[in-house]
């Protein structure tokens, strides 16, 4: 009725807030006995599909490789680039190109190292504390990694100890998990990650400075990505466990991304998964295809 009678109709005030909201229809009547009026209407505000409401983010973790001309180009192209702005992007850069990536890459890209120790400062040859990693204005650290578990032999109780740390110092923490070829040949996939996120949730203060990488250690380096329905599978239960173990609102908020040879070409089908909430990239970040990468779901 209002679409036949109304020659005019503009909302003129929407009241926000809440899963309903309120607006106003002006209606004007022509003809012979003309009218004025105001009808109110409430309506539901739709909402969102939950992996709508967490923030794509793309981690490029340049790992051990660069030198001061290759990450100066790296920081050219990425700073010229036309990235979706809907996209979290943090970049990790080795640890002494960290200050230098960090004074020329524009303030849009967040920053990570790779890695921090328990301590503000001390005897630790050849660490850095997250106290050294602020001070250079970066807000977040890669943790656990699988370079980190695996070569360097770092525990999930040391791993547990550094979150803690890490965000006693406010830094926000990207947190890997995942398992090696030979723990999914023994079929201990679940048992694995289980056990690293609960080394994880026993030490977070502040979920929401805590993303969750999920890296099939058999993918990483290869060329070859897991399929999306099995990065879909394993991201659906660490929400799981999370919605079990911590809460609800922390596994609907909390971001799980996946890493192990994310490609230009890969990254599409894996993007459009409902749990995978971005990226973590080696190989493919230190190249123009990083950017296609940021764009997967644009
Ligand atoms: O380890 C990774 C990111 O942290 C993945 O590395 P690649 O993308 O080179 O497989």
């Amino acid at each position: 009725i209002c679409e036949k009678i109304c020659k005019q109709k503009k909302p003129l005030r929407n009241q926000e807030g809440g899963n309903f909201f309120f607006t106003a229809l002006y209606l004007h009547l022509s003809g012979p006995q003309q009218a004025f009026g105001t009808v109110l209407i409430l309506c539901k505000r739709p909402q969102k599909p939950a992996n709508m409401t967490r923030k794509f983010f793309v981690c490029g973790n340049w790992k051990m490789n660069g030198s001061k001309k290759s990450i100066g180009e790296l920081i050219q192209l990425l700073n010229q680039a036309k990235l979706d702005p809907s996209v979290e992007v943090v970049c990790a850069a080795p640890t002494i190109y960290l200050d230098m990536t960090r004074s020329k890459l524009d303030p849009k890209f967040g920053m990570a190292a790779q890695n921090c120790y328990i301590f503000p400062s001390g005897g630790f040859t050849g660490e850095i504390s997250p106290a050294m990693i602020k001070d250079c204005d970066i807000n977040w650290v890669i943790l656990g990694h699988s370079t980190r578990r695996h070569i360097f032999g770092e525990s999930n109780e040391l791993i547990g100890k550094k979150i803690a740390h890490a965000q006693e110092n406010s830094l926000g923490v990207i947190v890997c998990i995942g398992e090696t070829l030979d723990e999914k040949e023994r079929g201990i996939t679940d048992e694995v990650i289980f056990a690293q996120t609960k080394a994880i949730a026993d030490n977070v203060k502040d979920w929401s400075k805590v993303v969750i990488a999920y890296e099939a250690g058999w993918a990483i380096g290869t060329g070859k990505s897991a399929t999306p329905q099995h990065v879909q599978n394993i991201h659906e239960k660490v929400r799981e466990w999370l919605k079990t173990n911590v809460s609800e609102p922390v596994a609907n908020s909390v971001r799980i991304i996946y890493g192990g040879s994310v490609r230009g070409d890969s990254c599409r089908e894996l993007a459009t998964q409902k749990d995978i909430d971005g990226f973590i990239v080696g190989k493919g970040s230190l190249k123009p295809e990083f950017v296609d990468i940021v764009n997967a779901r644009a």
